[in-house]
Order: C-alpha cells, then sequence, then structure tokens
C-alpha cells in the first residue's frame, strides 16, 4: 500500500475511534500547502541538471510546521505528503507547540559532491525561501541531509530575512545547534524502548536487536543499546548487512564505518542478506530506513517479539494486521522517533531565548518528554481499548483536533 493511503488509513481509523465530525476529519486530512518547485544547477563538469524540490506543510494549528527534509531518488509527492501529515501526529504525541511538514529532493546524494550538493541546496532554498520561516515552517535533517545541508538553508535564507538562526533545526553547533541533537533521535528511540519493556517487565540488557539502516538514526540507536548491554545481532545499511549471534562491537564497528563508508568486511562479524536482517531471529526489530520495508510479503516470517519504529512508516497496514495476529508488539513511528523533533523544539527554544542548555539538561528533557508521551499514549490505549498505533494516533488526532475548533473556521 502506498504510503499516502497507509497514513490516511490510519488517521480515518482513529477518527472513527474519536467519533470526529466528518467535516474536522476532512479538514485535518488535506494539507494545508503543497509546494513543488524545478531546481536546476551546473554540474562540476560544467552540464545542466534540474531536480524536483517538495515541501509540504500538513497542518499549523498547534504551531509553526516542522519536518525534514530528505534527499533521495524515491522521493515523490505521495511520500512527502505521507511524511507531513505523520509530522502533524508525531508533534502532536510529543506535545510540542508545533505542525507538521515534510520536505525533500528526489536526488541521490551520493552521486552528487558537496559543492553540487550546496548548490542543489541553495537553490532549493531560493524556492521556498518566502514560505518557511521561524513562526511558520522550520526544517530538519532527515535521510541523505545533515548539519550541513541546515547550514547552507541557513545561510542562504539569512540572505533574504537577516540572520535567522531559528529557521532550521539540526544545525552545526558553531551556527546554534542544540547539544545532543544529532543523537537526539537514537536517544528517544531508545528511551521509547527502555519505557515499552518495562512494561513487560524487562530492560535492554541481554536482549537481542537487529536494526535495519545505520545512518543518524541506526547507529545511535545501536551505539546506546550497546552501550546499555544490549546485543546488537544483525545491522544492515545501503553496502549489504552483517551478523554475530555473540553480539556486534558496535564502537568497532561505528570506526570501520568512518574509515571505510561502509559495513563491507567489518572483521567482527559475518556477512548476510540484507533483506534478512528484518526476518532475523532478535527479541527486538528496529526499522531504520525506509518505508513499506515491513509488509505483507515478510511480516509473516518476522521473528521479532518488539518492532521500534525508528524510520518513518516502515510497516505497511496490511503487516501491522499480520504482526498484531502474531502478538508482536509495535511502537509506532509517531511515537518511537519522536526524540529527533523534540529536541529540534529545544533547539528552537534555545535560538529564540538566545540561551544555549548543556547535553545533560536536553537529554534529561527529551528522557522525561518521551516518558510522558509513553504514558499518554497508554492512556488511549486503556481508553479506547487499541493497540499502541492507534493509543497514539487517537492522542495526536484528538489534540489537532481540539486546537482546530478552539481557533475556529470563520475565513
Ligand atoms: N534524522 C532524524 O532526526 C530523523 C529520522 N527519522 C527517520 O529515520 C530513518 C533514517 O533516517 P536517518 O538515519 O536520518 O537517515 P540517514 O540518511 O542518516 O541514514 C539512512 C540509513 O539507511 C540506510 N539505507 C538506505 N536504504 C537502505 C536499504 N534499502 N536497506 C538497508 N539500509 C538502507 C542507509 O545506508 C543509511 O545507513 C528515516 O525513515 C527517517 O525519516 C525519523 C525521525 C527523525
Ligand atoms: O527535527 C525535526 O524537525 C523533524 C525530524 C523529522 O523529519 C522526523 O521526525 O521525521
Amino acid at each position: 500500500m502506498n504510503a499516502l493511503a497507509a497514513t490516511n488509513r490510519n488517521f480515518r481509523h482513529a477518527a472513527r475511534i474519536l467519533g470526529l465530525d466528518s467535516k474536522l476529519e476532512k479538514s485535518l486530512l488535506i494539507p494545508f500547502r503543497e509546494i513543488k518547485v524545478e531546481c536546476t544547477i551546473p554540474k562540476d563538469d560544467g552540464s545542466l541538471v534540474s531536480y524536483i524540490g517538495f515541501r509540504v506543510q500538513h497542518d499549523n494549528a498547534r504551531g509553526p510546521m516542522k519536518g525534514g527534509i530528505r534527499y533521495h531518488p524515491e522521493v515523490e509527492p505521495d511520500e512527502v505528503n505521507a511524511l507531513a501529515q505523520l509530522m502533524t501526529w508525531k508533534t502532536a504525541v510529543a506535545d510540542i507547540p508545533y505542525g507538521g511538514a515534510k520536505g525533500g529532493i528526489g536526488c541521490n546524494p551520493r552521486d552528487l559532491s558537496q559543492s553540487e550538493l550546496e548548490r542543489l541546496t541553495r537553490v532549493f532554498t531560493q524556492k521556498i525561501h518566502d514560505l518557511i520561516g521561524t513562526h511558520t515552517d522550520v526544517p530538519a535533517p532527515d535521510m541523505g541531509t545533515n548539519a550541513q545541508t541546515m547550514a547552507w538553508i541557513l545561510d542562504e535564507y539569512s540572505k533574504f530575512h537577516g540572520h535567522s538562526p531559528a529557521v532550521v533545526t539540526g544545525k552545526p553547533i558553531d551556527l546554534g545547534g542544540s547539544l545532543g541533537r544529532e543523537a537526539a533521535t537514537g536517544r528517544g528511540v531508545v528511551f521509547a524502548t527502555e519505557a515499552l519493556l518495562a512494561e513487560h517487565g524487562k530492560s535492554i540488557k541481554g536482549m537481542t536487536f537487529a536494526i535495519q539502516g545505520f545512518g543518524n538514526v541506526g547507529a545511535w540507536a545501536a551505539k546506546l543499546i550497546h552501550e546499555r548491554g544490549g546485543k546488537v545481532i544483525a545491522v544492515s545499511d545501503i553496502t549489504g548487512a552483517i551478523r554475530n549471534m555473540n553480539g556486534i562491537n558496535i564502537e568497532e564497528l561505528l570506526k570501520h564505518k568512518e574509515s571505510t563508508g561502509s559495513l563491507k568486511n567489518f572483521e567482527g562479524a559475518d556477512k548476510m542478506d540484507p533483506n534478512e536482517v528484518l526476518v532475523h531471529e532478535c527479541d527486538v526489530l528496529i526499522p531504520c530506513a525506509l518505508g513499506g520495508v515491513l509488509n505483507r510479503d515478510n511480516a509473516a516470517d518476522v521473528k521479532a517479539k518488539f518492532i521500534i519504529e525508528a524510520a518513518n512508516h516502515p510497516t505497511d497496514p496490511e503487516a501491522d494486521e499480520i504482526l498484531s495476529k502474531k502478538g508482536v508488539v509495535i511502537l509506532p513511528d509517531i511515537y518511537a522517533n519522536a526524540g529527533g523533533v523534540t529536541v529540534s523544539y529545544f533547539e528552537w527554544v534555545q535560538n529564540i531565548q538566545g540561551f544555549m542548555w548543556d547535553e545533560d539538561k536536553v537529554n534529561n528533557e527529551l528522557q522525561r518528554y518521551m516518558t510522558r508521551a509513553f504514558h499518554n499514549i497508554k492512556g488511549m490505549c486503556q481508553t479506547h481499548d487499541c493497540n499502541l498505533r492507534m493509543g497514539a494516533f487517537t492522542l495526536a488526532v484528538n489534540r489537532v483536533a481540539r486546537a482546530t475548533l478552539l481557533r475556529g473556521w470563520e475565513a
């Protein structure tokens, strides 16, 4: 099922549980604004190449729209729409004063040089600068982008609007980025995992983990799980997959990845088929890469007892049904990966106040927000007798619906 159809289906299910008025339901579903721009840049060899950039601003009832920018060959309108909508629900679950947005450019960043990436980012910013802003829409990193990308956006945006550090989050620390933001999504995933496991009388120590994706989110989650005594037994990324049933030494793997750019030829583990990571024997599976990776073709073969959705929409609704019949407990994306946008919020607050927090404060506040959200979700699960995904969706949709009604409809 395509990402937008899947996201709409989850939203509609929550709206039904909440008994939402049909007009309000329709208004919450339709995006506030969809932007599509052509970005033409000279390549390093002088030839011209054109890419399509998108920014979908889904909803702003609870505050400025917020969400990452993705550079990936599969970026297309339906996917960006789904991701933007998920941001609206995610910021509401985390109870931070934002709406939702997402953007991206259909390109393969691995095929572009640093200077080509910089030109592409600057052209994209020129095309959307009058539609983003500190109090309207605040981008951040997502797949294929990073702190450097945010620095270019900040610089280009500031040429039009004056120095505006809070227009993006996930910036380099030297430009007003927050301590702890780089690790925040992975750290939030670990706090969320701890909250869930504690409920089941378990802890990370001694449990086995399989992780798909070893970029910002996957690598930080793996590192923090390893530090807590969890055994990461299988890891994959775009370059391949490895396994070690005794637990992979993640510190060593990070050094190997840093020096070679790949998981290949790592001596502390055996090579394996990348497709097998999702169905590998383990206690906890953490998808940290693309959407839709758990679907009707592989859901029945999943062996994990818990799935922590660090990626956005990794589980297709058909897989959701199969997995829930098998008794697999799924911690949904709009909660599990909310640590990134939560620390983005802390960064934005620090920029607006002109006062920097130390890293302990960032991490402690992150833990407080993640734990609070978990208990809020559990409360909705009890009230509506539903699973964690619907607990998170009903929590979020109810908050956004209330804000929308309070603001009113008068033109
Ligand atoms: N960066 C952030 O703060 C947040 C990211 N997310 C989500 O987490 C996921 C990962 O994002 P990042 O780590 O930031 O991206 P990233 O670009 O840093 O890393 C992506 C990773 O996925 C791997 N990958 C790509 N295609 C793959 C495939 N077919 N099989 C296995 N691995 C593959 C890449 O090799 C890389 O290791 C995405 O779904 C993103 O939307 C969610 C919340 C916040
Ligand atoms: O930090 C942010 O603003 C958004 C991160 C993001 O794109 C996501 O949570 O999917």
